[in-house]
């Protein structure tokens, strides 16, 4: 998908790896919509992008993801604001750290959620354009997590449910893929060490040091993601120890 003049939606876009998201968008030469919870630092970075970029292409709406109305409000602002959603970041996540209840509600229920939503208004068969939706999984999608079994369960379950979307390509025009960054120095992860220390022991921040990646380099594989016509059902890994690679399954015999 050439990413020039397309509208694109970032969950959990404020900050962190999503912040990269929208900055990697926006210089691509998207309309990004950024939702997110955190409406000073999004319409702060919204500010900044516009006047760099010296356009109005960047656009915050303040949207909780747990609630079908903010999802289906910020789907709608998009459409009214830039008239399509060509794609769909479905980033937003939280640890499970003191609410593991929220974090299955935030990393997988509202997932399918916002992926439902997208595919209602991107299919051709509905008079869409097609499109792309990109779900933010982890590395804890293919590696357990010790210290977050629930907040790996969330990413197996977002790796499952999106992998289980691929024939949407052929009959709807909607390429769903999945990214699995391993550890990326944002407020998610600082809050993320004491569990960490917890199961992998003092020594977790040294052994773990090859393991984390920059949020830029999360931010190039999603450009990849979006850019490669041919990326559909793809698993992409961002790790320390290769960089940007896929990760294959085998086959399903079905
Ligand atoms: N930081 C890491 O080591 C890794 C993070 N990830 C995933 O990447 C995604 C982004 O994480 P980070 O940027 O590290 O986290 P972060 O904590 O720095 O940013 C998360 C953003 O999501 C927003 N958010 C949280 N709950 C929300 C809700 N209910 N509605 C709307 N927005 C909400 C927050 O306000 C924040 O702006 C998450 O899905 C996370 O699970 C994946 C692998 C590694
Ligand atoms: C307290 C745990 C929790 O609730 C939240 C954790 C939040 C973010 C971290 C998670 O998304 C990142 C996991 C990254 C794992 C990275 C590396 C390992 O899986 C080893 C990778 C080995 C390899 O690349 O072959």
């Amino acid at each position: 998908m050439k990413i020039e003049g397309k509208t694109a939606i970032v969950t959990g876009g404020a900050q962190g790896i999503g912040e990269q998201f929208c900055r990697a968008l926006v210089d691509h030469g998207a309309n990004v919509i950024i939702a997110d919870l955190k409406k000073q630092r999004g319409e702060d970075l919204c500010r900044e992008l516009n006047k760099q970029y010296r356009s109005n292409r960047a656009k915050f709406i303040q949207c909780d993801v747990t609630s079908k109305a903010d999802l289906q409000n910020t789907i709608h602002f998009a459409i009214k604001t830039f008239g399509r959603l060509d794609i769909l970041c479905n980033n937003a996540g939280v640890t499970e750290i003191g609410n593991w209840e929220k974090a299955i509600e935030i990393n997988f229920t509202s997932v399918i959620r916002g992926t439902k939503l997208a595919i209602e208004v991107m299919s051709t068969r509905n008079g869409g354009h097609g499109g792309v939706i990109i779900n933010t999984a982890s590395m804890g999608a293919i590696f357990p997590i010790m210290g977050g079994p629930v907040y790996s369960g969330t990413k197996f379950g977002v790796l499952g449910f999106s992998r289980s979307l691929s024939n949407l390509n052929a009959s709807d025009g909607i390429r769903v893929n999945v990214i699995c960054p391993a550890f990326v120095r944002t407020e998610m992860f600082e809050a993320s060490i004491p569990n960490y220390i917890d199961s992998y022991g003092n020594d977790f921040q040294k052994k773990m040091k090859k393991h984390i990646v920059s949020p830029v380099l999360v931010a190039r594989g999603m450009i990849q993601l979006v850019e490669d016509d041919t990326k559909n059902d793809a698993v992409m890994r961002v790790t320390g120890v290769r960089g940007i690679d896929y990760y294959k399954f085998q086959e399903s015999k079905l």
